[in-house]
């Protein structure tokens, strides 16, 4: 008995998917239920749809744990919709949605209103994030326990654009979620070291006049925050992990007893991109934390290749063009990746052989996943498992135009490059959400 006689309807059959990059190609048929019901070599069902994925690698729909969908407040620059749209494009079946919006996502209603229009939406699961102080202002905890206790449901909180700086609430918030189990995620820069700061400190900010941001500044917070997370049994998620310095002490860090309760994500271009390119003071490349140097780039590859960074997180960051198209030192940091980071992740690490396509599944979607504590996301890709699915060409290349991504904001870094490998279908909960560049809402709603 197949698990469609056992559940019912067929909904879906996807027909010569590669789990995991396999050498040989099996048929995945996703039942009414929205669960895979059997895999093999299929024969013809009364499946409702069926998808010819002529030999995709198929992996676990990814999980983003650090997504900017600036919705309330900056429509202008990307909305829960556009970036919904973005993240089924690229792959994604759950985006964690940064509190930095206006009003600031500190109370039950922001993240309630936000976990809401992401459901109508219907493309992703939308899960807010709640800020960690009060609009952000480091100086008093916002309503975290009422966050979680919300219909959002809030586990991940974050005051990210911000640090939390002040050593006495990094503290307090840690002991405050660790009670229902929740994550403080850290954007880690002390401000004192970082008054004006434009470019990573170095040989090339010097030369072109630009404030440095000194690695120390995010080293220095990672260090004091995992000493509080050991000390109060807190659970620290690291943002952005920047520097060489940043891996090695989290290298060391967790390798110590208690080091495994901080985890840490990396985003795409940290992985790829350096500071180089500020050059022709081209605001594109302007990011918090800065793009930094070769020898960081290859720290970064190595930590994630190794776990010592769990996963890849996109920190895609749209930007209104008014706010980009700008001199340097006026333009806000920050670059969209939701649709890029599948590709880079394969060019920067699968195709040098720093990871395979199992590993991708665990970086992308079964890491950030666990790390959020999400049980029916970044799930094996087995029969009774939750339907959620991002097909990959991984024979495609393309030249990434930000006229063509999702949304109003151009600020893609990767702007004319051409990348390998290129997400063609996203299935969330059995569902086809993306296929072939377009989406469709599943008109599900979040268990
Ligand atoms: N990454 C950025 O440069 N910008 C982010 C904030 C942040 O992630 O720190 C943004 O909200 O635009
Ligand atoms: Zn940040
Ligand atoms: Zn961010």
């Amino acid at each position: 008995m197949n698990g469609v006689e056992r559940t019912g309807r067929a909904r879906l059959l996807l027909r010569s998917v590669r789990p995991y990059g396999a050498e040989e190609p099996v048929d995945l048929l996703v039942g009414e239920d929205g669960r895979i019901a059997d895999i093999g070599e299929l024969e013809e069902t009364d499946a409702a749809e069926v998808l010819h994925a002529d030999g995709a690698v198929a992996l676990p729909g990814f999980v983003d744990l650090h997504t900017h969908l600036r919705e309330p407040g900056r429509e202008d620059a990307e909305t829960i919709e556009s970036g919904s749209v973005a993240a089924a494009l690229g792959g994604y079946t759950a985006v964690f949605a940064m509190a930095n919006t206006d009003p600031v996502a500190d109370n039950a209603v922001v993240v309630e209103h936000v976990r809401r229009r992401g459901e109508e939406v219907g493309l992703v699961d939308v899960h807010p994030v709640g800020a960690v102080t009060a609009g952000l202002g480091g100086q008093r905890l916002a309503e975290i326990g009422s966050m979680a206790r919300s219909a959002a449901r809030v586990r991940l909180f974050s005051d990210d654009g911000n640090c939390v700086d002040d050593p006495l609430l990094m503290r307090r918030a840690l002991e405050y979620t660790s009670a229902f189990g929740g994550v403080v995620a850290q954007h880690a820069q002390d401000p004192g070291l970082t008054p004006g700061a434009q470019a990573h400190e170095g040989a090339n900010a010097a030369r072109l006049g630009l404030a440095g941001w000194p690695a120390p500044a995010e080293e220095s917070v990672v260090a004091r925050d995992c000493m509080l997370a050991g000390h109060t049994g807190g659970s620290l998620h690291v943002c952005h992990v920047s520097s060489a310095g940043t891996a090695e002490f989290l290298r060391w860090w967790r390798s110590r007893p208690g080091g495994g309760s901080v985890s840490a994500e990396v985003t795409p271009h940290h992985l790829l991109l350096t500071d180089e390119l500020l050059e022709g003071y081209d605001p594109r490349y302007k990011v918090n934390p800065p793009l930094r140097t070769d020898e960081d780039v290859r720290a970064l590859r190595e930590a994630l290749a190794e776990g010592v960074v769990d996963c890849v997180a996109t920190d895609h960051a749209p930007h209104a063009e008014q706010d980009k198209d700008c001199e340097w030192s006026a333009a806000r940091p920050g670059m969209l990746g939701l649709q890029t980071a599948l590709s880079v992740l394969v060019h920067t690490m699968l195709r040098p052989g720093l990871l395979d396509w199992r590993d991708l599944a665990r970086v992308l979607s079964e890491a950030p996943a666990r790390i959020a504590g999400l049980d029916d996301q970044g799930r094996p890709l087995e029969v009774g498992e939750p339907a959620n699915i991002a097909l990959v060409d991984p024979q495609a290349e393309w030249t990434v135009r930000g006229e063509e991504l999702a949304g109003t904001a151009l600020n893609t870094p990767f702007e004319g490059m051409t990348l390998p490998a290129r997400v063609t279908a996203t299935i969330s909960r059995g569902r086809v959400t993306a296929r072939d560049g377009r989406t469709q809402p599943y008109g599900g709603v979040l268990r």
